[in-house]
């Protein structure tokens, strides 16, 4: 079998990642912190660098409900929800690996549309980790979207480590939980689902208030069905 690549980090990277992660655990890091890591070469910490890549467009969809415009998440090999991205290569900065690993992973160009430092979103450490992750969040055109969509099949790492691009629900329908609340459901990598908010939150695609109404739903869905 063709060697992937990441066989050697398993052993070291067992425990991340796991189903049942608890989002506050991971801790948002200042600029300065992250500042710091950079002077030290970024050790002694692991990290990973994730990406939204979303594009605006307000419609009606089934010329019902308000639709905000898609943001591209994928379905990965553990069977949980993600951003394309990953883990730090030694000598990478956060930025370049987030570029590597969209190359690999959706067969993103970064000669055309690279993401940049102003992109970045946020950074979280999970101390217990050992663990920091890096957040992007990058607007593109609807014809850029679409043929990112459809290169992805053609990436080196599809049907390995990415099973799957998918389009998150920008809308809420009339019950007011299915759609984008009912979306927030899913199991998640990580803190994926608190990037996902605050990536479409700070890429103004929701409102606070629209981004509350969502949570509470989320959640009163998730206490009901236990
Ligand atoms: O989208 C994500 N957001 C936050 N954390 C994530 C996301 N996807 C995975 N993770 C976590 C899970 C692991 O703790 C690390 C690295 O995972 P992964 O992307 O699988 O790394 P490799 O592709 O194996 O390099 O981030």
């Amino acid at each position: 079998m063709a060697d992937i690549g990441w066989g050697p980090l398993l052993a070291e990277s067992e425990g991340y990642g796991r189903l049942g992660d608890k989002t506050d655990d991971y801790k948002p890091l200042t600029s300065d912190d992250i500042e710091k890591l950079a002077e030290a070469g970024f050790k002694p910490h692991q990290h990973a660098s994730h990406g939204m890549i979303f594009f605006r467009k307000q419609n009606k969809l089934w010329d019902i409900y308000e639709q905000k415009g898609f943001a591209m998440m994928q379905m990965r090999f553990d069977g949980t929800l993600g951003f394309p991205g990953g883990l730090m290569d030694e000598g990478e900065t956060p930025l370049q690996c987030l570029n590597r690993e969209l190359r690999e992973e959706i067969g993103f160009d970064p000669t055309k549309h690279a993401f940049s430092d102003n992109e970045h979103i946020a950074s979280y450490l999970h101390e217990g980790k050992n663990l920091v992750l890096h957040f992007y969040v990058k607007e593109v055109s609807a014809e850029e979207y679409f043929a990112l969509e459809t290169n992805t099949l053609h990436a080196h790492e599809y049907g390995i480590e990415t099973l799957g691009i998918i389009r998150v629900p920008l809308f809420t329908m009339g019950d007011g939980l299915r759609g984008f609340p009912a979306f927030l459901t899913n199991n998640f990598a990580g803190n994926a689902r608190s990037q996902l908010i605050t990536g479409l939150v700070a890429a103004k695609l929701f409102t606070q208030e629209d981004m509350t109404k969502a949570i509470e739903a989320y959640k009163g869905f998730m206490k009901n069905s236990h």
